[in-house]
């Protein structure tokens, strides 16, 4: 097999509902700024990744859709109020049937989904999980629990086998119950989701992306962050 080539699929919430319990962590920055920079340098990190064929967002917020478009992602519309999983499933059939097409190589699809809220992100990270999905057993599901341990950062299938996102509330649990397999890498930046503002300190002790960084003033945007 060559290596795999993968559609990371990026659900993103309204900016003005998303990351509700990181309102204030960054006071005099207003709310959205700061969520539209984490899902910003999610995008961006996964843009990077060589393995990453196509950045899918899904999103009905028009502020997420113009900045990661003009990065680079492709975005779907997200259909209203349907919830997190809808989402991933509606980008995953775009995504699917798109790779599936003859016209496009017809190969069949790699999918990933990849929480938006990862501003420390590395590509080389994505990338070894990537890999080791790729190289891996066959047929299955394999998902990266987030540094906590409860919830899901990444969930990945290859071509054939559906994703079935189950995220939320406890999604490790639900993911392993689902009869996904954990992938067991460090990875201490795919793993750092910012849902707190001591996530956001802790990812902060990380490196931030170029986004979150010139908002926090921790860290400075530019090319001298390592990948
Ligand atoms: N497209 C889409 N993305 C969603 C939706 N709900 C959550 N997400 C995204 O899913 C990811 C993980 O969700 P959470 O960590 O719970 O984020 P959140 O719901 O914005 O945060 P809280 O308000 O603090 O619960 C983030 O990237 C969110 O933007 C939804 O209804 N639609
Ligand atoms: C939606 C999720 O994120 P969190 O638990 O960080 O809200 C999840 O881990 O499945």
């Amino acid at each position: 097999m060559g290596q795999a080539r993968w559609v990371v699929v990026v659900p993103v919430k309204r900016l003005r509902a998303a990351k509700s319990r990181l309102r204030g962590a960054l006071p005099g920055v207003p709310h959205e700024e700061l969520a539209l920079a984490l899902a910003a340098d999610t995008v961006g990190a996964a843009l990077a990744c060589p393995a990453v064929a196509e950045v899918l967002v899904v999103t009905a917020d028009p502020q997420v859709a113009a900045a990661v478009g003009a990065a680079g992602a492709r975005v779907v519309p997200d259909r209203p109020d349907s919830g997190l999983n809808a989402a991933l499933r509606h980008g995953v059939d775009v995504a699917v049937t798109d790779g599936d097409d003859p016209a496009g190589g017809g190969c069949g699809t790699w999918v990933a989904a990849l929480t938006a809220d990862l501003p420390a992100l590395r590509p080389a990270e994505l990338a070894a999980a990537l890999h080791a999905v790729g190289t891996g057993p066959a047929g299955v599901r394999r998902f990266v629990s987030d540094a906590p341990g409860t919830g899901t950062t990444l969930l990945a299938a290859p071509p054939g086998v559906p994703l079935d996102p189950r995220f939320g509330v406890d999604s490790a649990a639900a993911h392993l119950t689902s009869g996904a397999v954990p992938l067991p890498g460090g990875w201490p930046s795919l793993r750092r989701d910012v849902d707190t503002a001591a996530d956001l300190a802790d990812a902060a002790r990380l490196g931030l992306g170029p986004a979150t960084g010139a908002l926090t003033g921790v860290v400075p945007a530019g090319p001298g962050r390592p990948d």
